[in-house]
């Protein structure tokens, strides 16, 4: 199944974070390497990176081909998370359109997930 694509000319949502460039993002994840792999959702695998010269962890996530969610909550997303800012909400700081990927970038969240601290998953990384 092919990707679906979006015009980044045509992609104009009212934003208030920055798009991020794919080589950047290719950088990061060395090319989407699977050993940066740290979740997998609806939208599509999600990769820990580093950008701006190693001084900000980041979580990038991929929209795969056939995603359950797509172009309409890819646009979504972005328009309502880079309005909101709160301490208790994972903050949206950057997006990718290009070459058919559809690239969203976050903080990067450590200590693992909700559900992790909910329901006591056995995760290394929490204390
Ligand atoms: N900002 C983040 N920082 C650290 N890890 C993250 C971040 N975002 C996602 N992850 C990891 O990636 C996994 C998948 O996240 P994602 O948001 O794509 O899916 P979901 O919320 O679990 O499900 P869905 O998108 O289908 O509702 C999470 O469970 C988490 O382990």
């Amino acid at each position: 199944m092919t990707k679906p694509t979006m015009n980044p000319e045509q992609f104009m949502p009212t934003i208030l974070c920055c798009h991020f460039p794919l080589e950047e993002i290719t950088a990061a994840t060395k090319n989407f390497n699977d050993t940066f792999i740290i979740g997998a959702g609806g939208f599509g695998n999600v990769y820990k990176g580093c950008t701006d010269g190693g001084a900000t962890l980041v979580a990038i996530k991929r929209l795969k081909p056939g995603s359950s969610q797509g172009a309409h909550e890819f646009k979504t997303e972005i328009e309502m998370l880079s309005q909101l800012r709160h301490r208790h909400l994972v903050s949206l700081i950057r997006y990718c359109v290009d070459k058919g990927e559809m690239i969203l970038v976050y903080d990067y969240m450590a200590h693992g997930t909700l559900r992790d601290h909910l329901y006591h998953t056995n995760n290394p990384s929490l204390p």
